[in-house]
């Protein structure tokens, strides 16, 4: 029986080899009319897979697609894409022959094409006067892929849905088989449900495309599931870059932790492992040097249970109820402020307003030195 001692698995030492990249970014500064928008940026995009660029709205993100993508020249610094310099001292390649394909936010579909012929701009030119065969099973096979009816090839596109409209997007990127795929907020104009959806068949989409991605959006939980790696850019600088659970359960400082999620702070002691705080004695994540520090949880580490049976009391000052969950916001009975003290509760657990709770702590709590 697990005791709750942690228990480290002892595996033989295996090497293996990291993921080959698909694009490098070395100390890229870039700006507009003088203006530095990304002060240095380096980044690396492992082939086949999706990193998503996360950042608030004029973080620079769309910035960092237009200099990956050609539409941007950058003051200082190196762009390599599948292995061939695109922008650097001495090196330039014009965007349309750097192998990159684009989604923009609206789809961008050319209005007076239909889907079909949307979709066959970026194949090559068939033989004039010649039905092409070959092109014609192309765009079925990409409709396919991006799970949309052949039926659909020969409308225009104010005859589609939103979603359907993006699928055609994606489609129409994918055709030339590009190196990269840049998709920047593709899912931001669709609504909850379609949103979703229109994910999901882009991701199913891009794999079976073997697609490296980059993806670009200021949604945390689209960047959260959609991606394999997340960078978060911050004012024009990438605070980290790690894949989705260590970005949202090892984020790299305080704002990384605010920007992915709802974080409660405490103030405490830290010795070792243990951190004595307002909400008791709890475990740090790791090995801390003796000293103040800050306490960092996530509001599903707060369990409620029965007053008095849990390391501390807490007040219920607000419930805000989601359906398949409640987020209850509290107050420590001691008195003691906690900033961002709130517990989320699955749906049929939600606590009222006035009552009296334990909360319980689980798992350790990351430390930053004190502000
Ligand atoms: N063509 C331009 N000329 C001058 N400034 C620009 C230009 N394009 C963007 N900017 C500025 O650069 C900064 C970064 O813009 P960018 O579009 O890269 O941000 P973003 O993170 O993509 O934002 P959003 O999420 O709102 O699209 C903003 O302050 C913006 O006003």
């Amino acid at each position: 029986m697990n005791n709750g001692a942690v228990i480290e698995a002892v595996e033989a030492p295996v090497s293996v080899d990291p993921p080959a990249s698909k694009v490098m970014l070395r100390g890229v500064r870039a700006g507009y009319n003088g203006a530095e928008i990304l002060h240095g940026v380096d980044l690396t995009v492992p082939e086949g897979l999706t990193t998503a660029v996360l950042g608030d709205s004029g973080s620079g993100k769309t910035t960092l697609l237009k200099v990956i993508s050609g539409f941007l020249r950058p003051a200082d610094g190196e762009v390599v894409v599948g292995g061939r310099t695109v922008a650097g001292p001495g090196a330039w390649v014009a965007p349309e022959r750097r192998g990159i394909g684009y989604v923009r936010q609206d789809g961008g579909l050319f209005p007076h094409l239909s889907v079909a012929g949307n979709i066959a701009f970026g194949l090559p030119r068939p033989v004039l006067g010649r039905r092409d065969r070959a092109h014609r099973a192309r765009v079925l096979e990409l409709l396919d892929l991006v799970e949309l009816p052949a039926a659909l090839a020969d409308r225009h596109p104010d005859q589609l849905s939103g979603g359907q409209q993006q699928r055609v997007a994606l489609a129409r990127a994918l055709a030339p088989e590009p190196d990269l795929v840049l998709l920047d907020e593709p899912f931001s104009a669709l609504d909850t449900a379609l949103r979703t959806a229109t994910r999901e068949a882009t991701g199913r989409a891009l794999r079976a495309a073997g697609a490296t991605t980059i993806l670009v959006t200021h949604d945390q939980p689209e960047a959260l599931s959609f991606a394999d790696e997340v960078a978060v850019l911050r004012e024009g600088h990438f605070s980290q870059i790690a894949p989705p659970r260590t970005v949202y359960g090892e984020p790299a400082d305080p704002h990384v932790a605010a920007f992915l999620g709802d974080a409660i702070y405490v103030h405490g002691l830290a010795n070792q492992t243990q951190f004595r705080c307002a909400l008791g004695n709890l475990q740090t994540a790791g090995f801390v040097t003796r000293g103040a520090v800050e306490g960092l949880l996530r509001p599903e580490q707060l369990a409620l249970v029965a007053p008095g049976a849990g390391s501390v009391d807490a007040r219920v000052t607000s419930v805000t109820y989601f359906g398949h969950d409640s987020v209850a916001d509290l107050q420590l009975v001691s008195g003691v402020p906690v900033r961002g003290l709130r517990a989320r509760v699955v749906g049929h657990q939600v606590p009222d307003v006035g009552d009296v709770v334990g909360l319980q702590v689980i798992g350790p709590v990351r430390v930053f030195p004190s502000p």
